[in-house]
């Protein structure tokens, strides 16, 4: 691992150079040279004035590859908002790098009778093409979804059907979990707000029998996005930083908070499982519409969580048919973590396991009485033993120990069978109280990630050893048609991008194929100009901003670990 001057580089011609790529969005934190308009690339991507969304650091737009015609989302996170949190950047590229490697070796290597699942969870990971970095930017170009997250479909539906959606969705979801579990990534802010929807949707060719009418398809659609505080378990050690978003973290985090100034050996790590209970956090809002702890405050929500007191309206909890959705949330509302399963024994409930082959699980666990609950009102009940009649309201509390897998790890082998068999029936502890909680409960707002990343200079270092422009190749994976390398940025210190009220060609979205095994096969394939158009180009290429030569660039390490690419 040594560092590379950006200076030393960036004079070079980009796309031909394997290290210029890396090395100019990479560095070492310290005397950065100032670059001149000659050093800068011209910007291969126009974005839309008009924004898809934004987030603490960073703004998203949709873009055009001026070259290929692609259509992208540009991720434009800002230096001046990161310049003390470097990390959080350096570690989502790392992340999304490393896993889009990690995803195109999974779909070469896949073929349709190996595809067992109706939602392979790699499909539905937000796929990083190419990065780049200008004056005030570091850019990310990822694959582009739709403007509307699926927060935004909850809140504009009020909930989700449960049937045809809360089920597969969260299926879905699950899938992703287990696949970025196995990777040995922790997502940690899984929330309706980074769900996204791919944009470029294809009309899927159903097999036979295969269920067109069960679900909504749209769940095939599913993308997780914001990496922004995913962590590789390897690279971080014992996870103990208090993040992730308030509605959604696990008890285990809030005890990481509340043991702030203990010395880190006695924090309490934890580990994927908090994955898990921001899932049943996010079905349950997908079903009902509201989040199961949130209440007025932040430090009452923190309280809920760490006791399992969640929201249960009263018809809602007693519709038989909703009995499997509520089973599905008791397991991943289990307080201690080593008792919560992991994503790849709740492929086996009942609530979601029509969409994995579970076989072995046994058909008896198979559903069939879920069905959309229409009529729930917002009169819920609190789980407080101790609670008094005059709570504003009412709950369920969660056993914490709900059924057991004995000490330490969750068993992944344990199937549902042999949990039921050693589970005691649910134990509520319902109180009184009569009052309607539905005043009480805060207003349904968009949520805010917290981050408790400090910088570290010293973690940017440049892994020379690993090629910038293989990586930056390997990320194009599944493009349609795949552009030729040299319309790739690699990492190159650019001009801004031209920024246009509207793209005046047609571009193509870019998406990777949707997923399952019914739905491997799709009506359209690849077509089109799959070359660059210079001439194109060169239009589009026309009046970037030379101001953003003036000054020296922030410089970062985007040096991957050692199982990236080779
Ligand atoms: N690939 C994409 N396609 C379409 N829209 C996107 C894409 N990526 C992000 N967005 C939109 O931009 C918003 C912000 O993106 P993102 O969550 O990645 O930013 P962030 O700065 O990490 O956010 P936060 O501060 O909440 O962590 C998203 O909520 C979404 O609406």
């Amino acid at each position: 691992m040594l560092a590379t001057s950006i200076d030393s580089t960036r004079s070079q011609p980009a796309l031909s150079a394997g290290m210029s790529g890396m090395s100019a969005m990479s560095g070492h934190g310290s005397s950065p040279l100032l670059a001149t308009s000659d050093d800068l690339s011209k910007c291969k991507y126009v974005a839309k004035s008009a924004q898809l969304g934004d987030g603490n650091f960073s703004v998203v737009k949709e873009c055009i590859n001026v070259q290929t015609r692609e259509c992208y989302a540009m991720k434009l996170v800002h230096k001046n908002l990161v310049r003390d949190k470097l990390e959080l950047i350096y570690r989502e590229f790392r992340l999304l790098r490393t896993l889009s490697a990690q995803i195109r070796r999974i779909e070469n290597e896949s073929t349709a009778h190996t595809l067992v699942d109706y939602f392979q969870g790699h499909h539905h990971v937000l796929q990083l093409y190419d990065y780049f970095e200008t004056h005030d930017s570091i850019v990310l170009i990822t694959q582009l979804c739709d403007k509307d997250d699926l927060y935004e479909h909850i809140t504009t539906q009020g909930h989700l059907d449960m049937q045809r959606q809360v089920a597969p969705y969260t299926a879905c979801l699950l899938s992703v979990l287990r696949f970025l579990h196995a990777q040995g990534i922790v997502h940690r802010d899984i929330k309706a707000e980074n769900v996204l929807f791919r944009r470029n949707k294809r009309q899927p060719r159903l097999g036979a029998g295969r269920l067109p009418d069960e679900y909504d398809l749209a769940a095939h659609d599913l993308i997780l996005g914001d990496f922004g505080l995913a962590t590789r378990t390897s690279d971080s050690g014992a996870l103990t930083e208090y993040v992730g978003t308030i509605s959604y973290i696990a008890p285990e985090i809030v005890r990481c908070k509340n043991s702030v100034s203990e010395t880190p050996r006695e924090k309490e790590p934890y580990g994927a499982g908090v994955d898990i209970w921001a899932l049943g956090v996010l079905a349950y809002f997908m079903a009902f519409g509201y989040t199961p702890f949130d209440c007025e405050t932040d430090d009452e929500t923190l309280d809920c969580i760490a006791q399992c007191d969640y929201y249960v309206d009263d018809e809602a909890m007693r519709d038989p048919e909703n009995a499997s959705l509520w089973d599905f949330l008791r397991r991943c509302y289990v307080v201690d973590k080593a008792k919560r399963p992991s994503a790849a024994l709740l492929t086996q409930h009942p609530f979601v396991s029509r969409y994995f082959d579970t076989e072995e699980a046994g058909s008896a666990l198979r559903p069939g009485a879920v069905h959309r609950n229409r009529s729930f009102n917002t009169l819920r009940e609190t789980a407080s033993s101790d609670s008094d009649s005059d709570d504003s309201r009412k709950s369920i509390s969660t056993p914490m120990t709900h059924y057991s897998y004995g000490a330490g790890e969750p068993d992944h082998n344990t199937s549902f069978m042999d949990l039921d068999a050693q589970e005691n029936a649910l134990t509520k502890t319902t109180s009184h109280g009569n009052a309607s909680v539905g005043d009480s409960r805060p207003g349904l707002r968009r949520t805010i990630s917290m981050t408790a990343v400090k910088s570290s200079p010293s973690a940017y270092r440049v892994n020379k050893s690993n090629n910038a422009s293989i990586i930056a190749s390997h990320s194009t994976f599944f493009l349609d048609p795949a552009p030729p390398r040299a319309a790739l940025m690699h990492g190159t210190y650019s001009e801004a991008p031209l920024q246009l009220s509207n793209f005046n060609t047609t571009p193509k979205a870019t998406s990777r194929n949707n997923s399952s095994r019914s739905l491997f096969s799709l009506i359209n394939g690849a077509s089109g100009d799959k070359g660059a158009d210079p001439v194109r180009s060169e239009h589009w290429r026309t009046a970037n901003e030379a101001a953003d030569a003036q000054a020296a660039p922030v410089t970062f390490d985007l040096g991957g670990s050692d199982d990236d690419e080779a």
